[in-house]
């Protein structure tokens, strides 16, 4: 079944924004592990606008299902960061600076030797390896060759497009992920995903391993409570 990771930066939003420690970002991660997620994911950036880097040292110590760390390898803070901690997965994912979000996967063609040389760097710790990609064919048959143990699609563009046409908007994602598990890749997906759109593609998407879902069931969780919202995501993918 695919494993449900809750990216919890939208809590550290909150809490960032009156100062304190409300809420306890660290309480609400061991909280989602009780309400059945597989796993933790948080994305640091470098302003530190949600997530601080003392957060995730905070969340390594207690967290006991999946922690993901994502974020910009570009910055050797990051990637500091991420060594320090260990975690059971890095998502490396090619933000610019001061972007409000993350918008786009890695050209795997381009940057095909850097990421070579930088998952070597991960996985020589024995921190498995996702990078971030587009649903374009020929970017996930260069991340195979990247040394990478995973990619994750980036479903901004299944998202925005499910409500129109959904077989429209998932056809790409089918193509990419066929690719990935043909090359031995493993598949995990992420961003915009939420309660409408998270079924049909967990049911469409060959492979796909884990999920991380943020901003969606964070913004869920305010009307229907944080432990009835994590059962419905794991009810729609199981
Ligand atoms: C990589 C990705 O699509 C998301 O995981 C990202 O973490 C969202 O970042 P914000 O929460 O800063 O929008
Ligand atoms: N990698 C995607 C993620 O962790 C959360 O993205 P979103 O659900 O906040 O859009």
């Amino acid at each position: 079944m695919t494993h449900l990771s809750v990216n919890i930066n939208k809590i550290a939003t909150l809490r960032n924004s009156r100062g304190g420690n409300n809420p306890d970002l660290v309480k609400v991660a061991l909280d989602c592990e009780r309400f059945g997620a597989e796993g933790i994911t948080v994305h640091p950036r470098p302003d530190e606008r949600h997530i601080r880097y003392q957060d995730v040292f905070d969340l390594k110590k207690v967290i006991k299902t999946e922690f993901n760390i994502e974020g910009n390898c570009q910055e050797q803070k990051f990637v500091d960061l991420v060594l320090a901690n260990k975690p059971a997965q890095v998502t490396l994912v090619p933000d610019a600076l001061g972007q409000i979000t993350s918008n786009h996967g890695w050209d795997t063609v381009k940057n095909q030797e850097y990421l070579k040389e930088i998952i070597a760097v991960f996985k020589a710790q024995n921190i498995r390896v996702s990078i971030f990609v587009d649903p374009v064919v020929e970017m996930v048959e260069a991340a195979a060759t990247t040394g990478t143990d995973r990619i994750e699609l980036y479903t901004e563009a299944y998202a925005s497009g499910y409500h129109q046409n959904k077989e429209q908007a998932i056809a790409p994602y089918i193509k990419a992920a066929e690719k990935a598990v043909k090359l031995g890749l493993g598949l995990n997906a992420g961003h915009d995903l939420d309660l409408h759109n998270l079924k049909y593609f967990a049911q469409n998407i060959p492979g796909l391993l884990e999920v991380s879902i943020g901003h969606a069931l964070i913004a869920d969780a305010l009307y229907l409570g944080l432990e009835n919202t994590i059962q419905m995501y794991l009810r729609c993918l199981a």
